[in-house]
Order: C-alpha cells, then sequence, then structure tokens
C-alpha cells in the first residue's frame, strides 16, 4: 500500500530530476552552441575560436603535428593572410602571411615600419643578444655594414675557395671513401654537411679551425648546445609569454636546458674571442687563416676611439655562425634528398658537369671522369641547371621557414589587414613557396626547369621567392652561400653516387633552421666503379 506520505516523495523527487536534468540539458545545449560557433569561426577566421582559449588548442595540435605544414595549409585556404588569436587577456596574438604583395610591402616599400621589435628581441635575446639577427635601428646598421664590407672583400673570397676545397677534398671525401671501403656504411649525410660548414665558418670569420669533420668525427658540445638553443627559442615563439617566462623563472623543462645549452654556445664564442684578441696582442703567432671577420671587428674603433664592447663582439659571432653553419648545409641535405627520387635531375646535373669541366683548355685537367677532379670558381659559377635544382630545393624547403616581425605604427597590409602598432605579424617563407596562386598546380612538385629560360637561370622578385628575404634585410651571405652549395653538390655528385636509405623517416624539425628531424641516413658509392 502507497502512503500519501511516500507518493509525496516520489513526486517530490521526479521533480528534482527533472530539474536536474532540465540543467544538464540546459548545460549540454549551451556546450554545444560554444562548440557550433567556435567552429564555425574556422570558415571566416581559419581556425575555431574557443572562449577562453581562443586558436590555442589548433595551435597546441599543429604543432604536433608539423607547424609549417599546418600554417601553410590555412593560408591556403585564407587566401594568404589569417589572424592567429590568443587566449583571452594576452598579447599572444599574431597576423600571419605569406601574400606577395603584403611581403613586398613589409620587406621593402614599408620596411622601416616592421621592425623585429621589442616583444621578438626580448624572446631570442637569451640566444642571440644584440646580433644582427635580433636587432633593429642603429645597431643592426653597424654590424650589417661590418659583414658586408667583410663578405665582399677579395680576400674573403679567396680564403672561400681555398678553405672549401681542403675541407671538401681532404676531410668530407676521406670519410666518405673511409664508409665505402668499411663496406657501405650508413652516414648521416646531413651531420656530415653540418660539421663541414661550421668548420668553415669558424675558419672564414673566426680564423679558427675547429675540425669536427676531421676523420672520427670529434664531438664537440658546442654544436648540440647550439641546436638545442635554436630549437627552444623557435618554441618560445609559439607559447604564451606568461608560461615560458615562468618556466624559466622556475628553471623548469626546456627553459632549464635552454639556459645550460645558452652558457655552452656563449662559453665557445667567448674562448674563440678571448683566444683571438690575445693572439692579437701578443702578435707571437701569425693568423693561420689570415684576416677574418672577428679580427675586423676587434680592430674597429668608434668615432670616440672606443672599441666594439665584448657583448657585441659575442652577439655577432653567435649570429653569423647561425647564419653561416645551418642554413646551405640543411638546404643542401634536402636536396640531396630530393636527388635520390629524381633521377633524371641528377643525370642533367652531371651532364653539366661534364659538359662544363670538359671545355677546359687543352693542358689543363680535362678530367670529366677524373675522380680528383676540383671544380674551378669560374666553372662553379656557369653551372645554371645545378644552380636552378638547389634553389628549386629552396624553394619547397627554406631553410629559414618563419619570419618574425613587429609593427612600429598603425599600419595597413595591401590586402586590406588592419595593423594597430605593436601586431606581431609571422610570414612564413615554407607557405610562400608552396602557393598555388604564385607557383601553379604543380607547386608541390620539385622542378628546377621551372627557373631556366633558354637553359639560364631566371630570378624571381624576392617578395615571390623569400628564403633569402628581401629588401633591406636580404640575406648578406646569398653569393657565398650558393658558392658553397655548388661547389660541395658538384664535388660530391662527380665522384658519389648517394643513395637515402630506403624507409628513412622525413620530416622537418622545429627550430629556427629547417633541420630533418632525423637526420640524412644515406649510403655512397664511386662512380669510378661504374665507368
Ligand atoms: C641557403 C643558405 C641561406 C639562406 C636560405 C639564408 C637565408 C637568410 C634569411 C631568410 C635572412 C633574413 C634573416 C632575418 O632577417 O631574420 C638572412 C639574413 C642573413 N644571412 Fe643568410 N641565408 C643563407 C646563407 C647564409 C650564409 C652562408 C651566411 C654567412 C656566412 C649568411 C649570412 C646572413 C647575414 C649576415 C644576414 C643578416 C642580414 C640582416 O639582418 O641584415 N646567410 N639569410
Amino acid at each position: 500500500m502507497f502512503s500519501f506520505k511516500s507518493v509525496r516523495t516520489v513526486v517530490s523527487d521526479l521533480l528534482l530530476l527533472s530539474k536536474e536534468l532540465r540543467t544538464i540539458e540546459f548545460m549540454f545545449a549551451f556546450v554545444l552552441v560554444v562548440i557550433i560557433h567556435s567552429l564555425r569561426q574556422k570558415k571566416n577566421h581559419g581556425l575555431p575560436i574557443w572562449p577562453i582559449l581562443g586558436m590555442l588548442p589548433s595551435l597546441l595540435l599543429g604543432l604536433r603535428s608539423g607547424v609549417y605544414d599546418w600554417l601553410t595549409k590555412i593560408l591556403n585556404h585564407q587566401s594568404g593572410t589569417f589572424v592567429f588569436k590568443g587566449p583571452w587577456f594576452t598579447s599572444f596574438n599574431y597576423v600571419v602571411t605569406s601574400k606577395p604583395k603584403n611581403l613586398k610591402y613589409l620587406l621593402s616599400t614599408n620596411f622601416s615600419n616592421f621592425a623585429k621589435g621589442e616583444s621578438f628581441n626580448y624572446i631570442a635575446r637569451d640566444v642571440f643578444g644584440e646580433g644582427f639577427f635580433n636587432s633593429d635601428g642603429v645597431a643592426w646598421l653597424l654590424q650589417r655594414r661590418a659583414v658586408s664590407a667583410a663578405f665582399h672583400s677579395n680576400e674573403f673570397r679567396s680564403m672561400t675557395v681555398e678553405s672549401l676545397v681542403d675541407l671538401v677534398h681532404r676531410r668530407l671525401f676521406s670519410i666518405l671513401d673511409n664508409s665505402i671501403k668499411s663496406g657501405n656504411l650508413l652516414i648521416d649525410l646531413q651531420d656530415l654537411l653540418l660539421r663541414l660548414s661550421f668548420d668553415n665558418i669558424c675558419i672564414l670569420a673566426f680564423g679558427v679551425d675547429t675540425g669536427t669533420l676531421n676523420l672520427g668525427l670529434p664531438n664537440i658540445p658546442f654544436v648540440k648546445a647550439f641546436e638545442e638553443a635554436t630549437c627552444v627559442t623557435l618554441l618560445r615563439f609559439f607559447t604564451p609569454a606568461l608560461v615560458w617566462r615562468a618556466m624559466r623563472f622556475l628553471n623548469l623543462g626546456r627553459e632549464r636546458r635552454l639556459k645550460t645549452s645558452i652558457r655552452e654556445v656563449h662559453d665557445f664564442v667567448d674562448e674563440v674571442i678571448h683566444t683571438k684578441k690575445k693572439d692579437i696582442l701578443s702578435k707571437s703567432t701569425r693568423d693561420k687563416f689570415g684576416s677574418n671577420i672577428l679580427t675586423t671587428f676587434i680592430a674597429m674603433k668608434d668615432d670616440k676611439g672606443s672599441s666594439v664592447p665584448e657583448k657585441i663582439l659575442r652577439d655577432t659571432c653567435v649570429s653569423l655562425i647561425l647564419g653561416g653553419r645551418d642554413t646551405s648545409s640543411i638546404a643542401l641535405a634536402w636536396f640531396f634528398w630530393f636527388l635520390d627520387q629524381n633521377s633524371v635531375v641528377e643525370e642533367k646535373i652531371l651532364a653539366e658537369i661534364y659538359r662544363i669541366v670538359g671545355e677546359r683548355e687543352t693542358g689543363s685537367d680535362k678530367g670529366g671522369t677524373e675522380a680528383n677532379l676540383v671544380v674551378m670558381p669560374e666553372e662553379v659559377k656557369r653551372m645554371e641547371y645545378l644552380h636552378a635544382a638547389l634553389t628549386e630545393s629552396l624553394r619547397l624547403y627554406p631553410s629559414v621557414p618563419l619570419e618574425f616581425r613587429e609593427v612600429v605604427e598603425d599600419d595597413v597590409f595591401p590586402d586590406g589587414t588592419t595593423l594597430k602598432k605593436g601586431t606581431k605579424v609571422i610570414y612564413s617563407i615554407h607557405a610562400v613557396g608552396r602557393m598555388k596562386s604564385i607557383w601553379g598546380k604543380d607547386c608541390m612538385e620539385f622542378k628546377p626547369e621551372r627557373w631556366l629560360t633558354d637553359g639560364k637561370f631566371a630570378r624571381e622578385p624576392t617578395y615571390k621567392f623569400t628564403a633569402f628575404n628581401g629588401g633591406p634585410r636580404d640575406c648578406l651571405g646569398k653569393d657565398f652561400a650558393y658558392y658553397q652549395m655548388k661547389f660541395i653538390a658538384a664535388s660530391i655528385i662527380h665522384r658519389y653516387r648517394v643513395k637515402v636509405e630506403r624507409n628513412h623517416p622525413v620530416a622537418p624539425k622545429l627550430s629556427l633552421s629547417m633541420y630533418m628531424k632525423y637526420g640524412l641516413k644515406v649510403t655512397i658509392s664511386s662512380r669510378r666503379c661504374e665507368n
């Protein structure tokens, strides 16, 4: 029998339940509306915008899957520009672009309104200080002028030729020959190329032979520390400032590793500067590699007769290593990976080398098939197809994939995007090289021919091919880099066949420079055996 009381309890329980159900229903509906609303933002903004977190969840997913391709996909979808909105109440917002007309405006037309800026300078200051990659105004201009004068001197050019012959023919070839003798061992070509360009820039810029490409491939702690430092610095750009600053303050995680790496990088460079200064003062040892950028910097005096401060010397050296070591070796690693999949291109490069060295005057080393052939500087310059193939590789895998700027005064991009003073701008060099609107439907294919007109290399404007930047901040080492890359590539291709390991994983690493994340594992065989 039901009592009146128990019926009342059941009814009140049911009422309570239905109230709770309604609350749950309401919350569910609310969450659904928020999700639908956030996802619908994707159509207009390129990414969902979530309450409080903004676009951060998508960025975290993008960082996991590969940030360069992720950005390129959004940029292609958004016709070349989108605004990244970070969490509420933070300044973690960016205008991201890859539109040529915006780039022309930013790099050249209104260059002075797009600085490296205070916030980016702060992010990279721990590693690069006030070095030319990380400074604006007078500090940048003075370093640029000094580096430019050194790069364009005849002495620098002839030293480049000399040191490359030694590094490639004596050191690199010994290692490659050894690997053949030992039964075609797997080698990491990217690692060898990085060692080569590191030794080369240290010889040319500092007059110091670091010998990382010597037989036995010695471990130099500086190298690992440098790679770690550039990697963590890039991650800071994609982390809300509050988070990475807190991690730095508490000495946690990657910020802790960064601190150790920076110490090692600075110790190495300080030691180089200290030794050079001692050499100059004592004059007891003659500089083995003649004058170099560092000795020029040490000797420089301002109007008041003061020398360049030690800190600026260090910052310039660290920037020179970044510019000189990573860029051209990484570009070569991607290039050899492309060649492995494009045997026709490799054959064309080989044919070009044979044709050009075959035209040498009688009496000189004719040796198109000569094993020890040393390619001469004038011959390197005439290698138009090789130049095109390297450029094509850089289009798809630019050594510097992303660039960062800050807007100085309120402005508007030519595509109509509003830029408030202090807006942070990222331009994706990686995306510019992969836009259908610039390169056509076959933009993802590796085709050196797209750079050739009547067999001659035809350059594109710098705001379409931005691998070397453009305008007043364009790459000062471009000619040097092309010479170095062409000389190394021609020498290797002429003498060896390079085969990439089957199923070798290939992906770009997240860092300031676009290393191959897993290196480039290859086997080498001698072409002599084929003739
Ligand atoms: C494939 C090879 C290279 C590529 C793709 C490349 C790319 C670039 C890019 C994108 C910039 C602009 C950086 C910025 O403003 O933040 C730059 C600047 C610069 N690069 Fe290169 N670079 C290469 C090789 C080199 C080499 C080998 C050197 C020197 C040994 C060098 C020296 C410089 C210098 C000094 C600047 C500073 C320009 C300035 O801020 O005024 N680069 N390079």
